[in-house]
């Protein structure tokens, strides 16, 4: 992996270029945010304080690439990230979500992220925790012998209580270990207790409260006495059962819970979706004033503030926000102007034409042409897409963008769906190598092109 704060901003447009076709001035100008994120936060504190982050507004039609840009951008960068529409908040003080809770859903993000990164680095030693339980559930040692009835299960013939003395346990659970080991009891049942923090129903999703900052459910969760539940499955199973359950009690929640704080407000990134329709241009009563209300409530957040979360205090002064839409009736000098003021990075992301659509399909490096090939590879189909074969369906969708409603690369998604679904369905029962190039994918699509109220519904 790179280490993405050592990476140049023309080094991260090339880390982009990998996965986004064009849109280059949006590239440059993501690339230059994070790294003066980096810039800023190795300043001297009098500095930092006059610097204010600079955000960015990226202007675009649907499906060309926006939140795409920004999602790999994070990935890169090992950031926490998270995508909200503008349209699903309502200001402070009515009813639903207000801005505050994206911070805590960054956090939550930031808390899995991590969390997830350190139960997979105790993973070797989890496994044996968990080899040891199993063999613990096999050959019960004299106390737990008592306590379950059937301790006697299979291949160990004896009563529990011949087991009394600890170096016959000792040599028979080591037996099995190597059977264990070998797989070979894979197919075998034992009954094992699990653990689960539960918390009584009736608590779960108070969003009133969450929104303040608190986690009733999480609270009692941690009062209460673990709920335990005896179950009876495969021991293939119960190793996947177990792992995570064992590698959650080798994790420090207080580490985790640090690290995701940091990680959030440092490296977090909010991409804020449809902005353009939080714009109130009649403001005077109604929607309008609400929808105002929410972007001045945006404000203090993308400016710098502290917002409480159920793990401690984040402030979101280092947070990158994204903010995105179509801007097609609404203008960008339609949102109060401090808010403009906050969006200083401005970008207009270019519709994408037949060409573009031609290397979409073909040269990222999870193109979905691959992605089909990778698929259908699996049961021993070789798909080969001609050129002739690609033009033709860039060609398709172009048309259908233009004929129907414009959905940029999202039409690829269908038209090409259509065109491999019989082949989907097929594989591998008849052919073995598959040819796509014009004239497969005109049979395949014939009836539907023509036909307009159909493609409207199918492609
Ligand atoms: N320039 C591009 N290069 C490669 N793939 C693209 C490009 N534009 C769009 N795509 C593909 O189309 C899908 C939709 O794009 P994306 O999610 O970025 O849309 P968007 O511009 O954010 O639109 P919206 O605002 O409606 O979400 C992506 O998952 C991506 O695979």
């Amino acid at each position: 992996m790179v280490d993405f704060d050592k990476l140049t901003p023309r080094e991260i447009v090339e880390e982009l270029n990998k996965y986004i076709i064009g849109q280059n001035e949006a590239k440059k100008a993501v690339a230059v945010a994070v790294r003066n994120r980096i810039r800023r936060q190795k300043l001297p504190e009098n500095w930092k304080k006059e610097i204010t982050p600079k955000n960015i507004l990226m202007i675009g039609p649907t499906g060309v690439g926006k939140t795409e840009i920004a999602r790999r951008l994070a990935q890169l960068s090992g950031s926490p990230f998270l995508k909200v529409e503008a349209t699903r908040f309502t200001e402070v003080g009515y009813v639903g979500k207000n801005v505050d809770s994206m911070i805590r859903e960054l956090v939550e993000i930031a808390v899995n992220m991590v969390k997830q990164r350190k139960m997979k680095e105790v993973e070797e030693k989890a496994k044996l925790n968990v080899e040891n339980r199993i063999l613990e559930a096999l050959v019960p040692s004299k106390r737990r012998a008592q306590q379950i009835p059937f301790a006697n299960i299979f291949g160990i013939q004896e009563k529990p209580q011949e087991y009394e003395d600890s170096r016959q346990i000792t040599e028979k659970r080591e037996e099995l270990r190597r059977k264990l080991r070998a797989g070979e009891l894979d197919n075998e049942e034992i009954e094992i207790e699990i653990e689960s923090s539960g918390s009584p129903i009736g608590f779960i999703g108070l969003p009133e409260m969450e929104d303040m900052g608190m986690d009733l459910s999480n609270m009692l969760g941690n009062l209460l006495p673990k709920q335990r539940k005896r179950r009876r499955m495969k021991i293939s199973e119960a190793k996947k059962v177990l792992l995570p359950i064992e590698e959650e009690k080798l994790v420090d929640m207080d580490e985790v819970t640090q690290e995701a704080l940091s990680l959030a407000q440092n490296r977090g990134i909010i991409f804020i979706d449809e902005m353009d329709k939080i714009t109130g241009k009649n403001s005077g009563s109604g929607p309008d004033v609400s929808r105002q209300g929410v972007q001045r409530d945006l404000l203090p957040i993308v400016e710098g503030t502290t917002i409480t979360t159920k793990y401690g205090p984040v402030k979101t002064d280092f947070i990158l926000f994204i903010a995105a839409g179509a801007f097609h009736v609404a203008k960008p000098t339609d949102l109060i102007p401090e808010l403009q003021g906050r969006f200083p990075i401005r970008v207009e992301l270019e519709p994408l034409d037949k060409s573009d659509f031609v290397r979409i399909l073909t040269e990222p490096e999870n193109a979905l042409t691959k992605q089909y090939q990778a698929l259908l590879y699996t049961e021993g189909v070789q798909l080969e897409f001609t050129e002739d074969g690609i033009e033709e369906i860039a060609q398709i969708a172009y048309n259908l963008n233009q004929k129907l409603e414009n959905i940029g690369a999202r039409r690829l998604y269908t038209v090409l769906e259509k065109v491999l679904e019989e082949v989907m369905f097929k594989a591998p029962e008849v052919e073995d190598k598959v040819i796509v190039n014009s004239q497969f994918v005109r049979n395949r699509l014939k009836g539907i092109i023509e036909d307009e109220d159909l493609s409207s519904y199918i492609l």
